[in-house]
């Protein structure tokens, strides 16, 4: 895999009339994992998207090198199609999906399926599909352990192990704990609270 890396430095983040956060700076590069926390509400998304470049810091710079893929919420799969041919369509775009990544992710027998059918879970894990056929090196996981099992979870944390001892790096919004070795945590605090107090 080709170097990665995902800088950011002194990055300050305002929506609406609140400043979420602000003097966060990070560096990470490939072979690297970075867990972030914090209560809700203190930014964690927000910083996904800024570091993914959807959302404009109020303050700071961001430097991404390699290729990104982003899970979040959206899972950006046609909601009326099959699985198998949602998934499809994303394949055409950024490469197929090896018939061993869905039996790993349990979606195999689930293809005929409509989108708009499934679980909670066999949505994360549907997105996670999608996540794996991009190939990408720099990985921004919003939540990616929402609404998993158990099992789930721990192929989740397997993957991220993976993928960053494939040289790919990760950064992962979480309020779970995540097993994987060696992973860094980045604490955001509740900046507007220490306002308020
Ligand atoms: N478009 C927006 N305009 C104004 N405020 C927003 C907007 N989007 C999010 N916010 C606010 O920004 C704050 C941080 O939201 P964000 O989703 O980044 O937090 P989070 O740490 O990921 O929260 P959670 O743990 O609940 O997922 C929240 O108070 C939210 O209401």
């Amino acid at each position: 895999m080709e170097p990665c890396r995902l800088a950011a430095s002194d990055l300050a983040c305002r929506r609406g009339e609140r400043l979420l956060f602000r003097g966060l700076s990070l560096d990470i590069v490939g072979g690297q994992a970075l867990h972030v926390t914090g209560s809700n509400g203190t930014g964690k998304s927000s910083l996904i998207r800024i570091l993914a470049g959807l959302l404009r810091p109020y303050a700071g710079e961001v430097e991404r090198q390699g290729s990104t893929g982003l899970l979040d919420q959206t899972m950006a799969l046609d909601e009326h199609l099959p699985l198998g041919r949602a998934l499809a369509f994303w394949a055409g775009l950024d490469g197929a999906i090896a018939d061993s990544v869905l039996i790993r992710l349990g979606l195999a027998d689930l293809l005929d399926v409509p989108v708009r059918y499934l679980s909670t879970g066999q949505r994360k894990r549907a997105a996670l599909a999608r996540l794996l056929g991009q190939n990408a090196q720099v990985w921004l996981l919003d939540e990616p352990l929402n609404g998993l099992d158990r099992d789930a979870v721990a192929l989740v944390e397997a993957l991220i192990a993976e993928h960053i001892a494939g040289g790919g790096l990760a950064l992962v919004a979480s309020h779970q704990p995540i097993a994987v070795p060696g992973m860094a945590v980045l604490d955001l605090p509740d900046y507007a609270r220490g306002l308020a107090a």
